[in-house]
């Protein structure tokens, strides 16, 4: 395997800290104490590697990788897709990207979300894929739904899709989560405002992009991804979440 040396930790200057008080679950999440510097080993830089013999053919289509008898799931047909590079803009090839997100109504297939909206029998709300040879990516799903949460007084989270890529190794996973232009809950949500820069959030918001649409089927949004660098994708402090 190649040697790809230490991992680069995130800068916690540029991206959103961990202790932010007005996303109330940042505050028990978060280190209270400094944190100690460990240089980071195998298990941190290799593996596990994801191949295309291991993904299904839909996968990476959310209308219909959940569906129990021909129907498709119910919403708003959408084509979500980018590319991920590196701080060059040197596309980022084979490399495993997920999403997660909640179904039309804005509830999400999880036990612990008992919101009123109903779950989608034909929805599951998970997809996977890899990027292609030019760091390209796509999915075919539907627009989630904004739907209130516990944090205080009336917070509500806008339309959002969770993204994971996962990079060479476990210690190489960036999440973030993907907003849709025009949202006008963006500005209000805590947790899209722990993003401190006005250009950082901007660069979280997918522009509709009627050029990729298909007229009579589905709409598109464009959401590139780039890992480093001044133009990077800002990315969140915890591993899990819905
Ligand atoms: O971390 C949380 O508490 C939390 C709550 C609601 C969300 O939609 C989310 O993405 C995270």
């Amino acid at each position: 395997m190649t040697d790809l040396g230490p991992l680069i930790p995130r800068n916690r200057m540029v991206h959103p800290p961990a202790y932010t008080p007005g996303y109330k679950t940042s505050v028990a999440r978060s280190p209270s104490l400094p944190l100690l510097s460990l240089e980071s080993g195998p298990s941190e830089e290799t593996g596990p590697m994801f191949g295309h013999n291991q993904l299904g053919a839909l996968d990476n289509n959310l209308i219909l990788n959940w569906t129990k008898g021909e129907a498709p799931a119910v919403g708003e047909r959408i084509l979500v897709y980018g590319r991920i590079m590196d701080e060059r803009g040197k596309p980022v090839p084979e490399t495993l990207i997920e999403i997660w997100q909640a179904n039309a109504g804005g509830r999400y297939r999880h036990k612990k979300d008992t919101y009123f909206a109903p779950l989608d029998p034909n929805f599951g709300g998970c997809g996977r894929t890899i990027t292609d040879a030019d760091g390209n990516y796509q999915f075919l799903t539907i627009r989630p739904g904004a739907y209130p949460w516990p944090n205080g007084g009336n917070d509500w989270r806008p339309m959002h899709i969770h993204v994971s890529v996962y990079g060479h190794s476990f210690g190489q996973r960036l999440i973030t989560q993907m907003y849709f232009e025009g949202d006008p809950l963006i500005p209000l949500c805590p947790i899209a405002n722990t993003v401190r820069k006005r250009g950082d959030l901007d660069g979280l918001v997918a522009p509709l992009d009627m050029n990729m649409s298909r007229p009579h089927d589905f709409l598109a949004y464009k959401f590139d991804i780039v890992l480093r660098g001044r133009r990077q994708t800002m990315f969140e402090n915890k591993m899990e979440g819905m």
